[in-house]
């Protein structure tokens, strides 16, 4: 397709602040310089973060003393046993640690480092207290000093910058586990250490005094704290889209790489996260320097203006819904899979809600389809046994237990937890989900490995005890493919309710219009994604945001004070598709 515009570094405008960034080391270095009544300088940094936070910001205090934040951390085998039970020996997930950084410092280390602190300054030396966890150490000595002396530098860096560093080798931040897989790495970032990071941050957001954007480690940049805090606050305050992300993965296609213009440098691109805060990030622009910070930051920030009211009583700081793209366009079949029901979720994992999900079918060959559901009257003991024996044999007959459905283009199929399913090859999924995202058991990957010649972790046993098997050919057809309502219907504008299944708390509905479509929020956060047509104008009726054009496939965060936005065809003759999704109102 020749005519795509997918945007893959879009931006949010900040108005403001164009004076509050400095963009080389040496700039940084002479802001810094400048701050000279501070003698406590706390650089507070997010794991996955090396000393490069602390290397910007020591030269602009030569005679400070540097004290590390690892200094007041418990030693590493008490660590390992107060985390061992939320690592787990599952080789994809742990059990969520909703404890504190505090939890794992010493505390009589900690008060020693407070009295070296407290001495220094008394000499009138300068002290740096840095790394994942200084502020929690530096805020008793912080407290007893006018506000001018206290100086504090967050260090942010997007998770997906984090994963392509331990690919890399990094380790993780508790752990010597350079060697370790991704997969293993990536379950402690999880459910440990950025759910720790991102508490610290959330305390730190309304007073730090700069932000330090490290994602890019070539070129870093610092914004002032008020800066950044107008940069979350501003981008609540109109529809907004995040960085899209490209992965390649064992089953991947080549049609992302055809409509967006991506590298030719993977052999494929099986996923793109392009809607979900918690990973993906935004480029918030200060006159013409985009500075990328992770979408989790306007989360934390600001969760009542941007989830509404009743989500954020429901979810507190939490973005429930997922948008993500999976391409097999030329690819090959996921793994045959099954999410845990909630019960499942919340006892084994300790997450608050589980993986729910729909397929939006964006494409489809002539091939292209979605198993899903298990077949009429099979005998649930024999299709667990051969999927077992399967992994022996390397072979598995899926057609004898699970149903193929045929997809089309805009077809949609819902996939409430425990519901076995994959899609096929030669598809073009739009994921319309829950937020949870790494809840996936594979029950058979069609004898194959990863791009890295290994194979993929299979859950069988887990499987098996979550698979609902009364969800079969004829409750399938009947409750989970295309369940389309239409709400409104006239010559110009249909508007369906195309989901989710009543199970799942996210509803769907789909715009098809040759003319402007007036929307709201109804005060709760919404996704939309342009399904169908080249462009839309997405403007205010009030004037209240700038109008800016989105393009085919592009997914679109709607913060719920944003409250009414218009939707309008920005080709003439050319008809347009959205799908938007918001949280089911009681
Ligand atoms: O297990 P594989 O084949 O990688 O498929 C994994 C993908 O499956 C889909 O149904 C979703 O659950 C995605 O969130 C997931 O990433």
């Amino acid at each position: 397709m020749s005519d795509c515009r997918y945007d893959l570094s879009p931006t949010i405008k900040v108005d403001g602040y164009d004076h509050a960034l400095w963009e080389t080391p040496q700039a940084i270095l002479e802001e810094l310089s400048s701050r000279t009544q501070a003698r406590l300088i706390v650089v507070e940094a997010y794991p996955g973060i090396s000393s490069e936070a602390l290397d910007l910001v020591a030269s602009a205090f030569p005679d400070a003393t540097v004290i590390d934040a690892r200094d007041a951390y418990l030693d590493q085998e008490a660590i390992q046993a107060i985390l061992a039970p939320h690592v787990t020996s599952d080789s994809v997930r742990g059990v969520m640690y909703r404890g504190a950084l505090q939890d794992l410092m010493d505390t009589s280390a900690q008060a020693r480092i407070q009295e070296d602190i407290r001495r220094c300054l008394k000499a009138h030396r300068p002290v740096i207290v840095w790394g994942f966890g200084a502020s929690l150490i530096a805020e008793p000595c912080a407290r007893e000093l006018p506000e001018e002396q206290v100086l504090t530098v967050y260090g942010d860096i997007s998770r997906w910058e984090i994963q392509q560093r331990y690919r890399q080798g990094m380790p993780n931040h508790f752990w010597d586990n350079p060697q370790e897989s991704n997969t293993r790495k990536f379950k402690r970032g999880y459910f440990i250490e950025w759910r720790l990071a991102d508490k610290i941050k959330r305390q730190l957001q309304p007073s730090l005094d700069y932000l330090l954007a490290l994602t890019h480690r070539q070129k870093p940049l610092m914004i002032s704290g008020d800066a950044y805090r107008a940069g979350l606050a501003q981008a609540v305050r109109s529809p907004f889209r995040m960085v899209p992300y490209f992965d390649p993965g064992v089953w991947g296609g080549q049609w992302m790489r055809e409509h967006f213009g991506l590298s030719s440098e993977a052999p494929n691109y099986a996923w793109s996260f392009d809607g979900v805060p918690e990973e993906n990030s935004v480029l918030l622009r200060y006159g013409t320097t985009n500075v990328e910070v992770p979408a989790q930051d306007i989360v934390l920030a600001h969760p009542k203006e941007l989830l509404g009211t009743r989500n954020y009583a429901r979810f507190g700081a939490e973005f429930p819904i997922r948008f993500d793209l999976l391409d097999t366009m030329g690819g090959q079949n996921l793994s045959l899979q099954v999410h845990p029901t909630t019960d499942y979720i919340i006892n084994h994992y300790g997450m608050t809600y589980t993986q729910d999900e729909s397929y939006y079918i964006l494409d489809a060959g002539q091939n292209g389809g979605v198993y899903l559901g298990v077949k009429e009257g099979i005998d649930s003991d024999q299709m667990i046994g051969d999927l077992k024996e399967a992994q022996v044999t390397g072979s598995f007959d899926a057609a004898k237990y699970v149903n193929f459905w045929p997809a089309a283009k805009h077809d949609h199929f819902l996939i409430p937890a425990g519901t076995v399913h994959c899609s096929s090859a030669d598809c073009m999924v739009l994921e319309v989900s829950a937020t949870p995202y790494i809840f996936t058991y594979k029950l058979w990957d069609w004898d194959r490995t990863d791009l890295d010649g290994n194979p993929r972790p299979i859950h069988i046993e887990d499987g098996a005890r979550n698979i609902q098997w009364d969800r079969d050919a004829s409750w399938v057809k009947g409750h989970l493919i295309n369940q389309v309502e239409t709400l409104y219907d006239d010559e110009d504008l249909k508007v369906e309710k195309t989901g989710l299944h009543e199970l799942e708390f996210i509803e769907t509905r789909r715009y098809s219009s040759s003319r402007a479509i007036d929307l709201s929020t109804q005060g709760e956060v919404q996704v939309f994604n342009l399904v169908e047509g080249t462009a839309a104008w997405l403007e205010s009726p009030q004037g209240a945001f700038e109008p800016r054009e989105i393009h085919y496939a592009e997914t679109v965060i709607v913060p719920a004070q944003v409250q009414s936005y218009r939707l309008r065809p920005a080709i003439d003759d050319e008809p347009i598709k959205v799908l938007v999704a918001q949280v089911r109102q009681a």
